[in-house]
């Protein structure tokens, strides 16, 4: 059936409508990344946004069950060049359009996805609508995007090391995976927990995840983040970094189209390092409302020379707007999670020895 993406400056770009769901709205925006659609389908913070793979062929290589980053997927919309629908990997078990299909995500396929990326880079990230009609108007739901996708109740991932309070804000499974796997004990506190509920595990770290929307939005975390600077060591991913900026007094700004793929050139200024990043945020730091006698900007994105992370210069509070975690793409920056552990032990073993 012939469909259409219609965007809020009155553009349309016409494609076939390929599952069974004919009509969705969100934030259009793409993504570069030449795999991985997986990981970003099931990525919490996509969350509203209706995605356009840049990449011309998707579907190729079907779904596996090691790739999902979350329980199901959370965009509202799926817009491709073209769909293959004979998927060939040794680990698929479906295939993409089956997995989208049930979970009723409306798929666009034959779109000029390269006339759409170059409008979307020119214009600027817009609204849109899937739809068979293309006078169908665009609609947007207002629902709380961190109520939708973080967890409902708290639970925790054991690990033998130091315990961690981990504010789930809409996390990708990748990351729970990578600080357990350097030997956090974790507990999973919603997007809304207190101090006191929070205290009530006496962390010895605080972890703030990625997530969906405008981090102005996440107030319940900026309040509890501030509580905690100064008091136990902070670390935070791409949403939980926009955070950790807004609770220590800086701005965060909309990007006019954002970093979403896993080709990121991102330099790392205090080792002089260039890595090669996944990253999906729409938001970043300003620049300009840091306090350079306070923080430290600790990286930067080498294509437009926004912030892509931030420290303390006293405190044990660091942030990066990437994804170490990659998930999908290239591990080279993994080794912030061991940092944040020997930051912590650090912090943990100082204020042993004060006590005794
Ligand atoms: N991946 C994320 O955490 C995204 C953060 C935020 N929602 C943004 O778009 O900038």
């Amino acid at each position: 059936m012939k469909g259409y993406l219609k965007l809020e400056d009155g553009s349309i770009f016409e494609g076939k409508l390929i599952s069974k769901n004919k009509k969705g709205y969100g934030e259009v925006v793409f993504t570069t990344g030449m795999t991985g659609y997986q990981e970003a389908i099931t990525d919490p913070s996509y969350a509203g946004q209706i995605v356009v793979m840049t990449y011309p062929l998707i579907g190729n290589y079907g779904i596996n069950k090691y790739d999902f980053q979350s329980e199901k997927p959370h965009i509202r919309g799926f817009v491709i060049r073209e769909y293959c629908d004979k998927p060939s990997n040794f680990q698929s078990e479906k295939s993409l359009l089956s997995y989208l299909d049930e979970h009723n995500i409306p798929v666009l396929s034959g779109v000029d996805t390269r006339a759409l990326t170059k409008k979307l880079r020119e214009n600027g990230t817009m609204r849109g609508i899937i739809t068979s009609n293309a006078d169908d108007n665009i609609e947007f739901d207002q629902t709380n995007l961190l109520e939708e996708v973080s967890t409902k109740r708290s639970y925790r991932i054991a690990g033998i090391g130091p315990k961690l309070a981990f504010i789930d804000l809409g996390t990708k499974k990748s990351i729970l995976k990578m600080l357990n796997s350097v030997g956090f004990d974790i507990y999973v506190f919603p997007y809304n927990a207190s101090y006191d509920d929070v205290m009530q595990i006496n962390p010895d770290a605080i972890f703030l995840s990625n997530g969906p929307g405008d981090p102005k939005d996440a107030v319940y975390a900026i309040e509890l983040t501030k509580h905690f600077i100064g008091i136990k060591p902070v670390l935070g991913i791409c949403l939980g970094h926009q955070i950790i900026a807004l609770a220590l007094g800086c701005n965060t700004v909309k990007m006019k189209f954002g970093h979403r793929g896993a080709n990121q050139p991102v330099k790392d200024l205090l080792t002089n390092k260039d890595y090669i990043t996944s990253q999906n945020h729409g938001y970043a730091v300003e620049e300009e409302s840091i306090d350079k006698d306070k923080i430290t900007v600790t990286h930067i994105n080498l294509n437009d020379g926004t912030v892509e992370g931030i420290m303390h210069k006293f405190l044990p509070v660091f942030s990066v707007q990437y994804h170490p975690e990659a998930c999908p793409g290239p591990r080279d920056s993994t080794d912030i999670f061991d940092k944040f552990m020997d930051i912590v032990m650090v912090y943990k073993r100082r204020s042993y020895f004060a006590e005794v």
